[in-house]
């Protein structure tokens, strides 16, 4: 679905992304591992056009139609399906819930189907549709992921770029936010490619793992491949197996 081969990007003076080749296929979750400043966010940003790709190539296929990442106009991606959900979670906090989950379907002129999505969402997250009419600020840390996400697959993602669900959240928060990441890719066929910090989390429901240092992929595995590897926990991520 996705190939990215020798991307690279610069970001003020720095070369951030030197060479970065990966590959997602239709219907996995794909987790980009590294340590801080690695180039992770960045590879997201590239991916969606945040960001100029200074060379290489990278492709997205849906439904027999091929996207030239590194030219596409951004508003055809997400029509698409192409959808990311931002560091930080982005939301807007003086906008209600509700506002803040139409904003993720503002290229949809279908007022019935916003609404079918919204009720998907609410269901998915019920806190969501507890306090829709509060203003999104008032929201917990994982209550704004999950807003996040939400307003995310409003798009109707067919791909959905995530980066750092875990960021601040309690670790019961990250497994629920986890679990229903994994059942949007089993049951709704959501294709993921996931930034984490927290590897461990990310490769336990990741199909594939690429670990990123310095701009580039260094290391390239199963989850579970990767996640069994002393040398990725231990030298990549500082972290004891
Ligand atoms: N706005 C910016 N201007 C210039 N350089 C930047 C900017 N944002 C990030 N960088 C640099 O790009 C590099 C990669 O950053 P990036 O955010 O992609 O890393 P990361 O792997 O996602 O790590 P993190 O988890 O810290 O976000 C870093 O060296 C960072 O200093």
């Amino acid at each position: 679905m996705l190939t990215v081969e020798g991307l690279q990007v610069t970001r003020g003076r720095t070369r951030v992304l030197t060479d970065l080749t990966l590959e997602v296929g239709a219907g996995e979750i794909a987790a980009l591992i590294g340590s801080n400043g690695a180039g992770k966010t960045t590879t997201l940003m590239a991916l969606s056009g945040l960001l100029p790709i200074a060379q290489g190539t990278a492709t997205l296929r849906l439904d027999g139609q091929t996207f030239d990442l590194t030219r596409a106009d951004p508003a055809k991606l997400v029509r698409a399906g192409l959808v990311h959900c931002p560091e930080g979670r982005q939301i807007f906090t003086r906008l209600t819930i509700e506002e803040n989950l139409r904003l993720g379907a503002f290229l949809n002129r279908d007022e019935a189907r916003v609404r079918a999505l919204m009720d998907e969402i609410y269901a998915l997250f019920p806190v969501l549709r507890e306090r829709r009419h509060e203003a999104a600020g008032g929201l917990s840390g994982g209550e704004q992921m999950m807003l996040a996400i939400g307003r995310a697959l409003m798009g109707e993602p067919r791909l959905l770029l995530l980066d750092e669900p875990s960021l601040g959240l309690a670790p019961q928060v990250t497994e629920r936010i986890f679990d229903t990441l994994r059942d949007l890719n089993a049951e709704r066929g959501v294709t993921l490619l996931l930034v984490e910090q927290n590897a461990m989390m990310a490769l336990d429901i990741a199909h594939r793992g690429f670990v990123i240092r310095e701009g580039r992929v260094e290391l390239a595995g199963s989850g579970r491949d990767l996640l069994e590897d002393p040398h990725v926990m231990g030298a990549y991520l500082g972290l004891s197996a």
